[in-house]
């Protein structure tokens, strides 16, 4: 989905589509190095997404822009483009390659340490999540170093021009009127946009059996938006100069002029179904979609036959279902890969292709089967497939229920109640989602890492606060599960579902034995271990966590101590939803789960649970201070208006009161019409609740994360101030390196990170200081480079592209 944002702040107003921004945060605009040409070019960084602006001009025209005439009537696009392309040149300069040495491993922030381009850091965790797929890594101790590995980048290559290819022909009909070998040679040169000449595109050209064609005369086509270090959206007018001359061949000139309107759409199709993937988004937060209706009837049956139609030696019986394994073995390490056979490879390949998702082709399937009493015990998915799964159901329709992890409540006496939704469920943070047949649901990031989902193995299931009923109904030609106001779901039929994933990591071969295979000695290492017959019977502990509000520590925990001699403790504790109480031991200890890389060690859960609660005093609510909200979300709910969520920091607020709106723009006041915490209509919310505040008279655009919501006059915004910061060491994974007066870190205040510079440095007798040494400990001065609410005795980190590199807290404040 793309959206018009105003672009304020800049020199001058201009108009840019971006895709994927929600309207209400036009994101960072960063200066980085174009990947074929080496220019300085201005890319959008949003939510994650790195995103190249394209300008387009009529020769006359402007913009109508509310009461406000913008005189630059061209229209700036953004298209998401893949950073492994933009990163490349940088993790290939930073090997240091010399000749056939493979060059150096090095860490993140050394290798986005580019001369001239300090905005590179910004694309640290970008990195992080994508460069695996081109590099080799080491991990030393807790340190991560990569480095470029020319044959994955090949096969990365490789792999990204064979489905360019293949969708070219859908895209334009020149494409599928031509041969095969020339919609390849078509798809390589619009990957080669990307690419430098030397190495990469002769190399590329080389794999592919092509004979190389010197592409420079597309180099001056490029229409990506330049570089303007100080003022960003300013262009240069050599640009349309340059994009107008169209230097193409003689005799080429059509064929040319058709690749290049393609090859802008094709461009975007690199991302595009992540785009439209957002209108599939259930739920407020975190990231769940679902996709009703992804295969049709007949794909349906056609699967199915597959999954039934083989030896049915691919079945291995576990307690409570059947399963296959399909694509290799799961390894803590990484897969052990087995090709996939083709009629999953042509199911796999469409969640990819159209969900954008998956940084390349899914590679490993599990197929479940649930008969109506079967299901699958609250559980997270193994590392090895982070951050993303998709799972496509077949057969009868399923709940599944997603719990938070650190909050697993105990079977406490209202469970029966509350199974159904009654009026005392006070599960603010679980969420169930309606699967039915045909469709696609995929939960990513926090979704994947925080909650344990699951299944209960009940024949009925509720499915009455699911946060996808009306699509998932909307679509179903089954109502059959209608049962009243009660809407209980009968599963009448066998449940199959595909669960896909991507292990990025491959293996050659399954890793050596473990050596050492005591009890202990494996629980250290893995999440895994198997109980020891001989440390059974298990004591049992009741655990009560009283979540009635979300104010994270108020909960109480009682456990029943240990007997000496029994290291083992099993938990019993109820699903999030069913009415059987669970071992979760018994998905720890079962091998079949471990093999299949999934982990909960919920042992472990709850020891952290009793250290924390033994731990942590249970912090006093600050409600009698101004009232205090840090706006971490904003969405836009039709018919409503606007709601900015948040945990109030202090005070309360309550329906009809008016807050500031503080930082980053101008202060403004609005009025609270609602207060909202998980799924229940409040009066009032007091400080430690999470919760939305429905705002009258304002745009999504107007707020953003990193303002904060306050008693009018409470709290003004600031650009400088003087702290006190201590700097971290190398070894506490802070700077190799010390900083000066004129560093410009990000400033992570509350919510957001602002970009500030350090004007002024003194040592404890607060004598002028030209050096910060990491470890040391110092007073700075510092100033925004937008107005932030803050105040004295505020805490700061201070980071460098994500990473936390010191912490602070402002003495005073100065402007
Ligand atoms: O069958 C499902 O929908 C869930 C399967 C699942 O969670 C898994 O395979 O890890
Ligand atoms: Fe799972």
């Amino acid at each position: 989905m793309s959206s018009t944002v105003w672009w304020e702040g800049v020199e001058k107003t201009r108009v840019l589509i971006a895709a994927g921004c929600g309207g209400n945060k036009p994101g960072e605009l960063l200066t980085l190095r174009h990947p074929k040409s080496e220019n300085g070019t201005c890319y959008l960084f949003n939510n994650g997404m790195l995103q190249e602006i394209q300008w387009f001009k009529q020769s006359y025209g402007s913009w109508f822009l509310g009461d406000y005439i913008s005189q630059d009537g061209s229209l700036y696009m953004a298209t998401p483009v893949d950073p492994v392309f933009i990163l490349l040149p940088v993790f290939d300069q930073a090997r240091m390659k010399k000749g056939d040495d493979p060059g150096k491993f090095r860490q993140l922030d050394e290798i986005l340490f580019v001369e001239g381009y300090p905005e590179y850091q910004h694309l640290l965790s970008l990195a992080e999540k994508c460069m695996e797929i081109v590099c080799q890594t080491q991990e030393v101790g807790s340190m991560k170093f990569y480095r470029l590995d020319n044959s994955k980048v090949l096969a990365w290559l490789t792999c990204k021009v064979r489905s360019l290819k293949k969708a070219l022909p859908a895209l334009d009909k020149n494409y599928a009127a031509q041969d095969e070998k020339q919609t390849l040679v078509d798809a390589v040169s619009i990957v080669g946009e990307y690419l430098k000449t030397e190495p990469w595109l002769k190399l590329l050209y080389d794999r592919l059996g092509l004979e190389f064609v010197d592409p420079t005369t597309k180099e001056t086509n490029t229409e990506t938006f330049p570089n303007a270090i100080e003022n960003k959206m300013e262009y240069s007018n050599s640009l349309q100069e340059r994009a107008n001359k169209k230097t193409g061949k003689p005799g080429k000139q059509t064929k040319q002029a058709k690749v290049e309107t393609g090859s802008k759409n094709i461009r975007d199709m690199f991302s595009r179904a992540s785009m439209e993937l957002e209108s599939f988004r259930v739920g407020l937060t975190p990231t769940v979609f679902y996709i009703p209706g992804f295969v049709t009837d007949q794909e349906q049956t056609q699967l199915l036959d597959h999954i039934y139609g083989g030896s049915g030696s691919k079945w291995k019986t576990l307690k409570n279902r059947r399963l296959q394994n399909w694509g290799g073995m799961v390894h803590e390490k990484g897969l052990v890969p087995q090709e996939l056979p083709s009629w999953l490879t042509k199911i796999t390949a469409k969640i990819h292709e159209s969900t954008g998702l998956f940084p390349s082709n899914i590679n490993h399937v599990l197929i479940n089967e649930y008969h109506p009493d079967q299901g699958i015990m609250p559980h997270q998915d193994g590392p090895a497939y982070f951050p993303v799964v998709a799972i496509l159901s077949l057969g009868s329709p399923v709940v599944m229920d997603f719990s938070p992890h650190l909050r697993l409540r105990s079977s406490s006496d209202d469970d029966i109640s509350r199974e159904c939704g009654g009026p005392e469920r006070d599960n603010q943070h679980s969420f169930s989602v309606l699967m039915m047949p045909r469709s696609l649901l995929i939960f990513k990031d926090d979704a994947y890492s925080d909650y344990l989902h699951g299944i209960s193995d009940s024949p009925t299931q509720c499915y009455k606060q699911v946060i996808n009923e009306a699509e998932a109904l909307s679509y179903s030609d089954n109502s059959s599960g209608e049962d009243g106001d009660n809407k209980i779901l009968h599963r009448d039929q066998t449940r199959v579902s595909l669960t896909c994933r991507l292990v990025p990591k491959i293996l050659d071969s399954p890793p050596p034995p473990m050596a050492i295979s005591s009890p202990a000695y494996s629980r250290l290492i893995s999440p895994y271990s198997s109980p020891s017959p001989s440390l059974s019977p298990a004591i049992s502990t009741s655990v009560k966590l009283n979540l009635s509000s979300s104010f994270l520590p108020s909960y109480t925990l009682s456990t029943t101590p240990s007997a000496p001699h029994t290291p083992r403790r099993s938990f019993t504790v109820r699903a999030a939803r069913g009415n059987v109480a669970k071992k979760y031991d018994e998905i720890d200890a079962a091998p079949e789960e471990r093999a299949r890389g999934i982990t909960i060690n919920t042992a472990t859960i709850y020891e952290l649970m009793d250290a924390v609660d033994s731990y942590i005093p249970i912090p006093q609510r600050q409600t009698e201070l101004p009232f205090l909200l840090a706006v971490e979300d904003v969405f836009s709910i039709t018919g409503r208006g606007t709601v900015a969520t948040g945990r109030v920091e202090r005070g309360t607020v309550k329906v009809g009161e008016t807050v500031d709106l503080v930082g980053l723009r101008e202060t403004r006041n609005y009025t609270v019409t609602g207060v909202e915490m998980f799924q229940k209509i409040l009066d009032e919310a007091l400080a430690g609740d999470n919760v939305g505040l429905l705002l009258r008279g304002i745009q999504k655009a107007d707020i953003q994360r990193g303002m904060v919501l306050a008693k009018p006059g409470s709290i003004t915004p600031h650009t400088k101030f003087e702290a006190i910061v201590y700097v971290l060491k190398k070894e506490e994974g802070g700077r190799h390196s010390p900083f000066f007066a004129g560093y410009r870190p990000q400033f992570y205040m509350r919510t957001t990170d602002v970009t500030g510079k350090v004007t002024k440095i003194m040592n404890d007798k607060d004598e002028e200081s030209k050096m910060v040494m990491p470890g040391d400990r110092v007073k700075i001065v510092v100033e925004l480079i937008v107005p932030v609410a803050c105040e004295q005795g505020m805490r700061f980190a201070i980071r460098e592209g994500g990473k936390t590199v010191g912490a602070g807290v402002i003495q005073s404040i100065i402007e």
